[in-house]
């Protein structure tokens, strides 16, 4: 694992010194929006037109962030109109690789070995971390966005009036509502299992794997009464919080210590995550083999021989 510093890579593990601890995630850099119209965004400059066939996706399998773009291009049937390359489960002193390995999409664009030469390609002066999902303008050889709650934003709705499917899951009328059940489920969940799992002090740990279940928790309690998280109908929100949920019991609950419960425990957070992994075709985007080998092969700090548990054995039948 390593980072950009002025377009030259260096292979660094997360700084928690300075953070007494603490992992702290940094914000994404590339904030471009694809648009009807080609217009500008909420964030970003202008020039990026919802188009068939300009745009790229790269992703990992493993990745939670990237899975969420990856479920979003499923639901509005984009797979045709959007290519998409993946990465290597494995994650080690060059970043994100295209190494040949089991369900391995090499680059098509650029023919790049390593993830951050795509970066570079785009800005060969960039510094920062070099992650999943990416949106890339094969039109314009440049990065869009590389934040994954903007990407699912904008294949959300912007390609409808170019061949999208129909669905809309961040209706108008429930925005504020999705809204605030984003930031709880953002930091609580998404955000949480990491806090606890690359904390480096007892304490840092012990505090955030507690608030980490106490969100489970509560959340558990909020869809006994209910289907989804907001509104009647899936919404983004949803898709969001699947994205930790799936990969709990397989990678969180052993390789991050959040092992207050398993999900599994949580009857109706168990029923929603298998209802949710059912829908459509979005089990095709769960590949377990990559989330595994993935977070279980790549920090050496937390697992040095790298070792792969053969279980849980999850039923996701329902
Ligand atoms: N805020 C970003 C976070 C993406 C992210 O952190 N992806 C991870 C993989 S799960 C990554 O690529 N990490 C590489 C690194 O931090 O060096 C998003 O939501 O798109």
């Amino acid at each position: 694992m390593g980072l950009l510093v002025e377009g030259e890579w260096h292979d660094q593990w997360y700084d928690t010194k300075s953070t007494g601890g603490h992992f702290v995630r940094k914000d994404s850099q590339f904030r471009n929006w694809i648009t009807k119209d080609g217009g500008a965004g909420p964030t970003g400059e202008a020039g990026f037109k919802a188009e068939p066939n300009r745009y790229h996706l790269y992703v990992s399998y493993a990745c939670p962030w990237a899975s969420r773009a990856l479920i979003m291009r499923k639901l509005k049937g984009l797979e045709e109109m959007i290519s998409l390359s993946v990465v290597n489960p494995y994650m080690g002193e060059n970043g994100w690789t295209f190494e040949e390995g089991k369900d391995v999409i090499k680059d098509p664009i650029l023919d790049a070995d390593y993830l951050y030469q795509v970066y570079t390609h785009a800005d060969s002066n960039y510094s920062g971390r070099v992650t999943v999902p990416v949106l890339y303008d094969k039109k314009t050889n440049q990065i869009v966005n590389n934040e994954s709650s903007e990407i699912m934003r904008m294949l959300n709705s912007a390609f409808d009036e170019v061949g999208a499917l129909p669905g809309d899951y961040y209706p108008e009328e429930l925005r504020s509502q999705i809204d605030e059940m984003n930031d709880k489920v953002y930091h609580g969940v998404n955000n949480g299992v990491y806090k606890a799992g690359f904390a480096t002090k007892q304490e840092v740990y012990e505090e955030e794997v507690t608030k980490l279940f106490n969100v489970l928790d509560e959340l558990e309690e909020h869809l006994s009464t209910r289907n989804y998280l907001v509104g009647e109908k899936l919404t983004e929100v949803d898709w969001r919080l699947f994205v930790t949920l799936v990969r709990f019991d397989s990678a969180y609950y052993g390789h991050f210590k959040c092992n207050i419960r398993e999900l599994r425990e949580y009857p109706n957070l168990w029923r929603y995550t298998r209802e949710l992994y059912n829908y459509k075709e979005v089990k095709e985007t769960v590949n377990f083999y990559h989330i595994k080998h993935h977070y279980y092969g790549s920090h050496p700090t937390i697992n040095p021989n790298r070792i792969v548990p053969k279980g849980p054995e999850l039923d996701w039948s329902i």
